[in-house]
């Protein structure tokens, strides 16, 4: 993993065209994955991807358009309602009248209340609704997509698409949306209303609006393009937090507090700068909007007001069509602020659905051969060959060749990057191999569904994954329906049951994020409590001694003997033990099986195993031919 930010997170924006290539970089840098074609940003076009989540709630939705719609409705009865009064009621001089009109206009206000409560109530209700919906199946999603593709994405990254774009995506579902659609009515209907009460005045008021439009739109790809850029340097900082605060530990060590602190404030203050600029660019089109709309109505109150002198219209009708052009102005102007918001959250709506269109690599078939409740565990590797995506012209297998019998262990040793581990993804199908074939009990593993594959196969990792959960919930990673008796059973087994009952809480401790509040050996017997818990039949261990001082380590090499009883093991062995153990040993060099054997076959052929042994096992030999001695020797004084 990169320890340091990607240069276009340090990237500070002085001008436009370092905005666009410092943008152009953010696309290429992500993932190609994740990035997407610019031009499509420009339009809303993607918002309606998200429609299928609205119509999963057509009731909801229909009353929130009803309710919006009338209040919209009534908001244009009210300038007809003061033309009335102020004709008809101040004008007949009649205070019984204005009085009825007063009662009317309370009853309009009351209905406009109701609906604009119902309306808040039903929009929010939906903007939470498909917020909720769509992050459940960004992150289902995620979930089912296939190794291959967190080889090349930034976890941190996506995890601020998720966080960020959806939070986008409810803004513009609750708020701007309703606040759309709104104006747009109440501007239609204010600039129909404004012709019909003066079609003369109607003239100056709609010929501002293209002096009012143009300018937006123009506007409005600015700061559409620097809040992207901003949201992409922000995803960016994200990830690199999120990666330095899960090091901490180490940044610590190697005392980078100040020069992280530093590269994220530089990220961070580029994300400023370009949000800066964009609420500029909005600013400037905020006050430019408002200068137009009030110098138009000014021009139109002047020429009304001569017009009321010469009786070509009447006071009230003068000030019905003022109230019209207030409203279509005020309208014009909040969809001015709606539409840079709406397109953010377009953008946002296709960074996901894009995420949302990556295929997993890895699949069911659509008519998956279904292995037996318990299979026999019979593994063959014929002719597999294997290169990683991002270094395809380098092979990390080749035409391996091999079949592990039911219930045989096999120790599987060779120099590191030798392709070990790789043999175990394979098996796994984290990644299919490019040529050849994998088989588990004669089936090829591409026939079967992924997931009952896996079902069938329990890994012990090297460096094992726990969760900020308690020890019970740790263990049952392995079988989540387990009962805590079952639970207990498998820690006992995995002899990680003495530690936990030291514990405060036993199993219901809570252990740090990542397990760090555990040691190395202790995370490790947890790895095989989950693995007997799984009690599948074929079992992956890829040993670790590292992290183990020789007491855990036993406890370890014990809860493991007892966990390779009876089921089909492949190993990569790190332990003289473990090869002594082994039923085979396979020796891999250069992504091929050099030398297969027992330990006493391989040594004597002093090939690449002996060579291996001597180094790696060598200084354990002669410590357990030193305890032998020691053994004997004190049996001897014993005796004599
Ligand atoms: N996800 C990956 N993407 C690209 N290359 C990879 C990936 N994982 C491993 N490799 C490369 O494949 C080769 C074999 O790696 P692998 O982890 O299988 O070796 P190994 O024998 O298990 O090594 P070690 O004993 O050090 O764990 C190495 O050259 C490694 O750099």
């Amino acid at each position: 993993m990169p320890l340091s930010p990607s240069p276009n997170m340090l990237k500070t924006c002085a001008n436009d065209e370092e905005i666009l290539l410092a943008d152009a970089q953010a696309s290429d840098a992500n993932s190609p994955t994740i990035s997407s074609a610019g031009s499509s940003r420009k339009s809303l076009r993607p918002l309606t991807r998200l429609l299928p989540y609205l119509l999963k709630h057509k009731g909801v939705v229909t009353a929130a358009v009803i309710a919006l719609f009338s209040a919209a409705v009534i908001t244009l009865v009210l300038p007809a309602a003061v033309r009335r009064m102020i004709d008809f009621g101040f004008g007949a001089d009649d205070p019984a009248l204005v009085n009825s009109y007063f009662a009317v206009l309370v009853g309009v206000v009351c209905a406009l209340a109701l609906a604009s409560s119902i309306r808040y109530f039903l929009v929010m209700w939906i903007s939470e609704r498909v917020v909720s919906d769509v992050r459940s199946d960004v992150f289902a999603h995620l979930t089912r997509l296939s190794p291959a593709f967190y080889d090349s994405a930034k976890s941190g990254e996506i995890l601020s698409r998720l966080t960020a774009d959806t939070t986008q995506i409810k803004s513009a579902f609750g708020s701007s949306a309703s606040l759309a659609m709104r104006n747009l009515i109440m501007f239609a209907g204010a600039s129909v209303m404004m012709v019909v009460t003066s079609p003369r005045l109607s003239v100056i008021v709609l010929a501002a609006i293209p002096v009012i439009l143009v300018p937006i739109l123009g506007f409005g790809r600015q700061v559409r393009r620097r809040s992207r850029f901003a949201q992409d340097t922000l995803a960016d900082a994200s990830a690199f937090a999120g990666e330095m605060l899960g090091a901490v530990r180490t940044l610590q060590a190697f005392t980078h507090e100040r020069r992280s602190a530093d590269r994220y404030r530089a990220a961070v203050e580029a994300a400023f700068q370009a949000a800066r600029q964009a609420i500029m660019a909005r600013a400037a089109l905020t006050g430019f909007a408002i200068f137009v709309i009030g110098a138009s109505i000014v021009a139109v109150l002047w020429i009304g007001a001569s017009d009321v002198f010469s009786g070509r219209i009447t006071g009230g009708e003068l000030s019905q069509f003022l109230l019209y052009s207030i409203l279509a102005a005020g309208s014009l102007a909040a969809l001015s602020e709606v539409w840079g918001e709406l397109s953010q959250a377009a953008g946002a709506a296709e960074r996901l659905s894009e995420l949302m269109e990556i295929q997993p690599e890895i699949s069911a078939p659509a008519d998956p051969v279904r292995l037996p409740e318990t299979p026999r565990g019979e593994i063959s590797f014929d002719q597999v060959s294997f290169a990683y995506e991002n270094s395809r012209s380098l092979p990390v297998l080749t035409e391996l060749a091999l079949t592990v019998s039911p219930g045989e262990t096999v120790a599987v040793v060779g120099p590191s990057g030798a392709g070990k581990s790789t043999l175990f993804s394979l098996l796994m199908r984290y990644y299919d191999p490019t040529a050849g074939s994998i088989r588990l009990n004669g089936v090829d593993i591409r026939q079967l569904d992924p997931e009952d594959l896996r079902g069938h196969i329990a890994l012990v990792p090297q460096d094992t994954a726990i969760f900020g959960a308690s020890i019970a919930e740790n263990i049952a990673y392995g079988r989540p329906d387990a009962s805590r008796e079952e639970i207990v059973a498998a820690a006992q087994a995995a002899l990680a049951a003495p530690f936990i009952d030291t514990m405060t809480n036993g199993y219901d401790t809570l252990v740090g994020e990542r397990g760090i509040t555990l040691s190395g050996g202790q995370r490790q017997r947890i790895a095989i409590a989950r693995a007997v818990l799984k009690s599948a039949p074929v079992l992956l261990l890829d040993e670790a001694t590292s992290a183990l001082d020789a007491e855990s380590e036993n406890l370890v090499q014990q809860a493991l003997d007892r966990l390779m009883e009876n089921r089909t093991t492949l190993v990569i062995a790190h332990r003289l033990a473990t090869v002594l153990k082994a039923d085979r040993i396979l020796v891999m060099e250069g992504g091929r099986i050099a030398e297969t054997g027992t330990h006493a076959e391989l040594s004597a052929a002093g090939g690449l195993y002996a060579k291996l042994a001597r180094l790696q096992f060598g200084a354990e030999e002669e410590l357990a031919q030193a305890a032998e001695e020691e053994d004997q020797s004190s049996s001897g004084t014993a005796t004599v």
